[in-house]
């Protein structure tokens, strides 16, 4: 039985009516005290609940009852309807422990998937918690290219099994380099959405003024340049599946934009009035503290409900040493293949050597330092040295307890090494801008900035 609270008896009708139509037993409840009744009978499978059930209230009634159910039952799925001026409540609410928040008018097609969504994932929430082994989740789930088998990679590979069947929206999140491009593609192999599009988008790499035309597209003439209509990544991911990558990186104008699609499916595209709507599963990652920035106030609160239904954070390689050398395997089994090399071989010694290795840019550095190896080395066995010989300066031995790197005092001014610094992070980075700012702990802005100073090439194009 799905239970909907509202007093508004238009809201009563048309709810119970597209519920039912969608097969839902419904009963409907006009305030606290007919849903203490109602809870008294019978335990729903999932309730809907207005926070301005009543018209004199300003929501607090509605927080006080799902108090009253959360402590009653805790396992219920409550998904709250709010109107778009009360967002607060919404976060308020999620606080309070709510599943999920509507936002008023709603689209039907996103009400139900949010409620259906909400039940198959507290139906898994019930279900043991405890992680399957590698061979069990192969056996279940594509997860073809993601090696490992370190107990934390897998406790995320048996949650995102688990809910990739569901359009709910996931948040990964890591260092860079960790993988989660990888685990969002995993997520959308495993849904019903397969075939339809994977559409990634590097909101890093979107500057303010275009991520309107980006994402939602625009019409001829919109603005100066706009030749022509563009369809914009949200159309082009209909059906399928949208992965937001660097969303800790979005100005607050852009997220107040990527909230309200997210919230009810809909955009008009720049220069067009009509609204469009899209049916999208959302993936979205960051390697930023999201939590971190909504205590700053440099993240929306709502947005970040809006997005971390379910979070997973892949552990950095450091983490799970145990895994490189499979990684390591896996990487010169790929390249004897492209390169037509069978007998290519890691050393054991140079295998155990790789293992102490502090990675900070974790696989993906993993990974070049494997194929810098194996295209440099002279023979197939490749041994530490053909390692070491390749390493990047930000690779340091961990054992190697460093004395100061820093160069004599008076032999460098203080920009010169500012210079220097962010020569090295550009090449590293392949002047990828967002990621330099990142690994520089400065802001995009800064780092621009300095560029222009010290007359280093960038192109503002990511
Ligand atoms: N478990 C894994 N097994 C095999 N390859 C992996 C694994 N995880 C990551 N990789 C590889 O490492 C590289 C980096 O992964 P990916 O781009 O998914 O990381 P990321 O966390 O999204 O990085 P960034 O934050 O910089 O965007 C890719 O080439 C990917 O295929």
């Amino acid at each position: 039985m799905l239970l909907i609270i509202d007093d508004d008896i238009a809201v009563q009708t048309s709810l119970s009516l597209l519920f039912r139509k969608e097969g839902f037993a419904v009963r409907v409840a006009d305030g606290p005290f007919e849903t203490r009744e109602a809870l008294e009978e019978e335990t729903p499978t999932a309730i809907v609940l207005d926070m301005n059930f009543s018209v004199e209230t300003s929501g607090d009634d509605g927080i006080r009852l799902l108090r009253y159910i959360r402590e009653r039952l805790p396992n219920v799925p409550v998904l709250l309807i709010t109107g778009w001026g009360s967002i607060d409540l919404a976060v308020q609410g999620m606080k309070a422990g709510a599943n999920d928040f509507i936002t008023k008018p709603w689209q039907n097609d996103h009400l139900v998937q949010s409620v259906k969504t909400a039940i198959k994932l507290a139906g898994e929430r019930s279900g043991e918690a405890v992680s399957a082994n590698r061979r069990q989740l192969d056996e279940q789930f594509q997860f073809d290219n993601i090696v490992g088998e370190d107990p934390k990679l897998l406790d995320v590979l048996t949650t995102i099994g688990r809910v990739a069947q569901t359009d709910a929206p996931v948040l990964i999140t890591g260092e860079s380099g960790t993988g989660k491009e990888l685990i969002a593609e995993a997520i959308h192999q495993n849904s019903r959405r397969k075939r339809q599009p994977f559409v990634k988008v590097n909101l890093g790499g979107i500057s303010s003024t275009l991520f309107e035309s980006e994402l939602f597209g625009h019409v001829r003439g919109a603005f100066t340049d706009a030749k022509a209509d563009r369809i914009g990544r949200f159309e082009l991911a209909h059906k399928g599946s949208i992965f937001l990558d660097e969303i800790g990186d979005l100005d607050s104008a852009s997220q107040v934009k990527l909230l309200r699609v997210l919230q009810d499916r809909t955009f008009e595209p720049l220069g067009s009035s009509k609204t469009r709507t899209v049916d999208v599963r959302v993936i979205c990652a960051t390697n930023r503290n999201l939590e971190e920035m909504v205590r700053l106030g440099t993240f929306r609160e709502d947005l970040f409900y809006r997005i971390n239904l379910i979070t997973v954070r892949l552990p950095a390689l450091r983490e799970r040493p145990a895994d490189i050398p499979r990684l390591v395997k896996f990487f010169t089994d790929n390249l004897k293949t492209l390169y037509g090399r069978p007998n290519l071989l890691v050393s054991k010694e140079a295998q155990h050597w790789l293992k102490d290795l502090s990675l900070p840019g974790n696989i993906r550095q993993l990974k070049n330092v494997v194929e810098r190896a194996v295209l440099l080395a002279p023979g197939d066995t490749l041994t530490v040295a053909d390692f070491e010989k390749h390493l990047t300066p930000l690779a340091p031995r961990p054992t190697t307890s460093a004395p100061s790197q820093l160069p004599p005092v008076g032999s460098m001014t203080l920009d010169e090494m500012e210079r220097q610094m962010i020569e090295r992070a550009m090449a590293h980075h392949q002047n990828r801008v967002g990621h330099v700012a990142r690994a520089l702990g400065i802001t995009r802005f800064s780092l621009y900035r300095r560029l222009e100073k010290y007359g280093i090439a960038f192109s503002s194009e990511e």
